[in-house]
């Protein structure tokens, strides 16, 4: 039951819940790379499990990938919230979700970038993976 104040302020008890879908997906070059020993193409990303245009509740998304990539800490102001690499392979990468409302902390979520297929997946010729997470972003009393 929400709370009611009697100075017409804000109610108090709301909750507002906001599906969210965040992870990677990579494929296999087939064979090293020559040039750097790269093997995979991969994309990291964050997004609405709705495919709701969150931007305009969220002012950005900060992608931090291993300290040995070029520009490491990744930030997209707008969808897609996504970061497209290479590699050889699987690291933590640390999503920071900033939001418009100054009074709303910043969300951190952390995934660990899968590339490898099972074996079973490679045998059947898989060379494409998804490896991604639900989660909620809730709001408080939002304002
Ligand atoms: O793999 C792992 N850490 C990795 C960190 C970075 C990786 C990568 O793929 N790359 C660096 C990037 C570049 N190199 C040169 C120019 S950009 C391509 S892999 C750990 C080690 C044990 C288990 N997992």
């Amino acid at each position: 039951m929400a709370g009611y104040s009697m100075d017409n302020s804000r109610v108090k008890g709301t909750v507002i819940t906001k599906p969210v879908i965040f992870g990677n997906k990579s494929s296999y070059f087939g064979k090293k790379r020559e040039s750097d020993g790269h093997t995979h193409s991969w994309t990291c990303y964050f997004k609405s499990f709705n495919n709701e245009d969150v931007s305009s509740y969220i002012k950005k998304v900060q992608f931090k990938l291993h300290e040995s990539y070029a520009n490491p800490t990744r930030v997209l102001s707008k969808p897609p919230y996504e970061v497209n690499e290479t590699g050889w392979g699987e690291f933590e990468i640390q999503i920071k979700v900033y939001f418009m409302d100054p009074v709303e902390r910043p969300v951190t979520l952390y995934h660990l970038l899968k590339l490898f297929q099972t074996e079973a997946a490679l045998a059947s010729g898989k060379k494409n993976l998804v490896s991604e997470y639900y989660d909620e972003i809730i709001f408080q009393d939002p304002t």
